[in-house]
């Protein structure tokens, strides 16, 4: 055993992995202590990250560190070993329903200032925007991202096949997006010759300069763009799609990414929304202004918003939203019992996951009567809208995929440094006056990029460095070798983006044997067809792409080919030389929490986490020579064979085996894999006992696991739960609490 304790950072997050965590946090512990393997705690929630951000608000007792800053300055040093599961990127109405929250049980933080007032409120209004949206993931993903189907798990997903909804070739669902005026249309992009630091700036018509970004720091070989989508084409273009919708009598629906691309996603959605009510807007737009009323936060901050107001005209109100709604084609809803339609909140459909559920259950959305329907989805920005029509044309032609046949479509997705749109956040605006917008170089005045954009135009810079790429290029080709599968660039000549991309990856590739591979590089359309035609026929294709496509496929394919995207391997080797180990691809299951609340069931799969501890077990043996840890790995992914191969998985319904009977699985497979092995004769006397126990109370374990099922539970709070009380509701077993601690003793 090695002389000196690895440590292994395991991070808190929210929701659904939140509670997940506190089960199987003691038994991670249990087992890595064995390798004498430490397993610290990371709490990123969204709770805690304000907390983190707000130390001057809050009593002596109630201080906590920035946890996330910590974390990022973890992921540049070479000895990294990280467990991540997915947080919320949350919306502005999360971030206010988590400040509601935390204020109620005490913590001061100041309340969110939606409409700021004075600079005390810009100040602050600044300081929550480091935990609005996506500001996790961006900052941790020091790596370009591996994310792939397990060998194991596709196979029981072959042989127990879930259920796929049918297509017809008659269907009328389609994806609609902007053919001009969006990102794509008038994208800028160059390589840096040098290193040079820019500012972005809007000169307007009557002469001004307005500087927006005053410094951003560019370094040699890095690759920026400039674009922008006109609030003209979007609007002109939202009228046309409703109307479209309700001349042809198909459900409308809107798709984005409000959480990750967290500015201007949020305005792309209010813009839908005010033109869907448009009547209503015309008619209240003065007294919505006055009360503060933001759509781009979705309908729920109008209804509450107007709830001040006296009954009466609030019921004025609501008859003139309703009677857009009979005016208006029909809208795809989130939650057809309780009303809740896709205007409801931003962060309610997500494009990522919202899409491959669509097209899984055979080109469908719930509508308003609880009923599947054909839908018009409506993805604004053309730029990677086009892939999901090709997989519809495909669907509609050949029927839905089968599990059971099809092939598998891995990824390699470019993401380190804040690449692409990651780092787009800070360098994203809503125009104020007509103008030039342009990237401008501070020492020698020399505009690198121009715009010609107008009012309420959405304006951004992306940046992209050079040595990420080299990275990503690398790891292609590593993971092609290794698998021996035929590898695809996602790269679209028209995209002059891409097009500069395209020229690294072709120098880049020259840097590697090649020999014997297929590396191939086409547009996006074009290489959704290619791969889809080897899926049909049971062919594996890597996917290599930028950041967005990285998100959406990494949720399509498996959702098509796993039933869902949690089962993924999802692996982010670190560019200092780390390793982080996010748990599947997908995210935190908000609808978990509320059946565990209500019910006591949580339908939560941890496999991810189950896998994704098992390659950080084998990183720390191999990096650190402690070969405990590597012994400790393989019995671990022996359990999680085991686990799918005796269908443990946890049930969606309530009182069946759920995550916490599916963790005992786990537990009770890996002790008996670690009680067999002969590798290490001191791991195996061990484990030996929690073997015997777990496996004689077997029954009795599960027993207790399930009768607690069927009653509400109480986890103290959502954002910022109870811990006693989340442990006490995740850990209901006394026999199995004992047959642990008995270990630990
Ligand atoms: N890496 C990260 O940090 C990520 C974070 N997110 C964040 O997660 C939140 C929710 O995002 P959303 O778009 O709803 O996507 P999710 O992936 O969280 O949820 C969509 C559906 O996928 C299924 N699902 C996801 N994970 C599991 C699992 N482990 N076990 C079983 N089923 C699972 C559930 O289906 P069913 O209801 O049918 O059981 C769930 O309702 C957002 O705040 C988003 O920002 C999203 C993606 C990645
Ligand atoms: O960072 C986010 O908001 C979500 C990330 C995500 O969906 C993914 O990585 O698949
Ligand atoms: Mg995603």
């Amino acid at each position: 055993m090695a002389a000196d304790r690895s440590k292994i950072i395991y991070t808190l997050t929210d929701e659904a992995p939140y509670l997940a965590t506190h089960a199987f946090l003691p038994i991670v512990r249990t087992f890595a202590a064995a390798a004498g393997i430490d397993v610290v705690e990371s709490d990123i929630s969204v709770a805690n990250r304000i907390l983190g951000e707000f130390p001057d608000f809050l009593g002596e007792q109630q201080k906590t560190h920035n946890t996330l800053t910590e974390l990022a300055g973890k992921t540049l040093q070479p000895d990294a070993n990280i467990i991540k599961l997915p947080n919320i990127s949350a919306s502005q109405n999360q971030l206010v329903a988590a400040i509601r929250e935390l204020r109620g049980q005490g913590y001061m933080v100041p309340e969110y200032p939606e409409n700021p007032k004075n600079d005390d409120d810009k100040a602050i209004r600044q300081r929550y925007a480091r935990v609005l949206g996506s500001a996790v993931n961006p900052v941790l993903r020091e790596g370009n991202s591996d994310r792939r189907a397990p060998k194991a798990v596709k196979e029981f997903a072959r042989k127990h096949p879930h259920s796929m909804g049918e297509w017809s070739p008659a269907s009328r669902t389609h994806v609609s997006h902007m053919t001009h005026g969006d990102f794509y249309a008038g994208e800028k992009s160059m390589t840096l010759d040098k290193a040079r630091d820019v500012r972005m700036e809007l000169v307007t018509k009557s002469g001004k300069t307005i500087v927006l970004k005053p410094k951003v720091s560019l370094l040699a070989g890095e690759i920026i763009d400039s674009m922008f989508m006109s609030k003209k084409a979007l609007l002109a273009f939202y009228e046309q799609q409703i109307e479209d919708a309700k001349n042809t009598g198909v459900m409308f629906s809107l798709h984005v990414k409000a959480t990750m691309m967290k500015v201007s996603h949020p305005i792309v959605f209010g813009h839908c929304v005010r033109m869907f009510y448009k009547e209503a807007f015309d008619k209240h737009g003065k007294l919505f202004d006055e009360l503060g009323v933001n759509v781009n936060n979705g309908m729920a901050n109008l209804y509450e918003k107007i709830a001040t107001l006296p009954q009466s005209q609030q019921d004025e109100i609501k008859r003139d939203l309703h009677a857009c709604l009979e005016n208006r084609p029909a809208l795809a809803m989130v939650d057809s019992a309780k009303g809740i339609t896709n205007f409801h909140s931003p962060n309610d459909i997500i494009v990522d996951a919202s899409m491959p559920a669509m097209i899984r259950q055979g080109g469908k959305m719930y509508g308003a009567d609880g009923r599947l329907k054909e839908v018009k989805a409506v993805i604004p920005e053309s730029t990677f809208a086009r892939i999901y029509q090709e997989i519809i044309n495909f669907c509609k032609w050949h029927g839905n995929f089968d599990p059971k046949t099809m092939g598998t479509v891995p990824n390699v997705g470019l993401m380190a440094q804040q690449a692409e749109e990651y780092g787009s956040h800070d360098k994203t605006f809503e125009i104020p006056e007509d103008g030039v917008a342009n990237i401008t170089d501070l020492a020698t005045g020399e505009v690198l990029l121009s715009q010609k954009v107008e009012q309420g135009d959405l304006w951004r810079m992306c940046q992209v460095k050079d040595a990420a790429i080299r990275d990503w290029v690398k790891l292609a080709v590593t993971r092609a070798r290794n698998s021996g599968m035929t590898a695809v660039f996602w790269l679209d000549a028209f995209r002059p983006h891409e097009a500069e991309l395209r020229k690294k990856v072709d120098a880049y590739l020259k840097e590697h044997d090649t020999t014997g591979l297929d590396i191939q590089v086409m547009s996006q359309v074009h290489a959704m067809r290619f791969t889809l035609e080897r899926v049909i026929r049971g062919r594996d294709t890597i996917s290599v792409t930028g950041n967005i496509l990285r998100d959406y496929l990494t949720d399509l394919f498996p959702i098509m080919e796993l039933g869902t995207s949690a089962k993924m391997l999802s692996i982010v080797p670190l560019m200092a030389g780390g390793g982080m180990y996010e748990t599947g691809a997908g995210g935190s299951a908000p609808k978990h929490v509320q059946q565990l609340v209500e019910e006591n069931h949580l339908r939560w799969d941890s496999l991810g986490e189950f896998l994704a501890l098992a390659v950080s077990l084998e990183d720390e043996g191999i990096k650190t020579g402690n070969t405990r840890a590597k012994v400790l790995a393989a019995a671990l992914d022996a359990a999680t064979g085991k686990l799918l191969e005796n269908n443990k998985s946890p049930s969606p319904r309530t009182g069946q085996l759920d995550n916490r009977g599916s963790q005992f699985y786990l537990t009770m497979y890996w002790a008996q894999a670690l009680a067999a092995q002969t590798q290490d004769a001191g791991l195996a006397q061990r484990f030996a006992p929690l073997a015997q126990a777990l496996t004689a109370n077997e029954q009795k374990i599960v027993e207790e696991l399930n009768a607690v099922q069927g009653r509400p539970a109480d986890i103290g709070g959502y954002y910022f739960p109870d811990r006693k009380k989340v442990s006490a509701v995740m850990r209901p077993s006394a026999t199995f609490n004992g047959a642990l601690a008995a270990l630990q003793s």
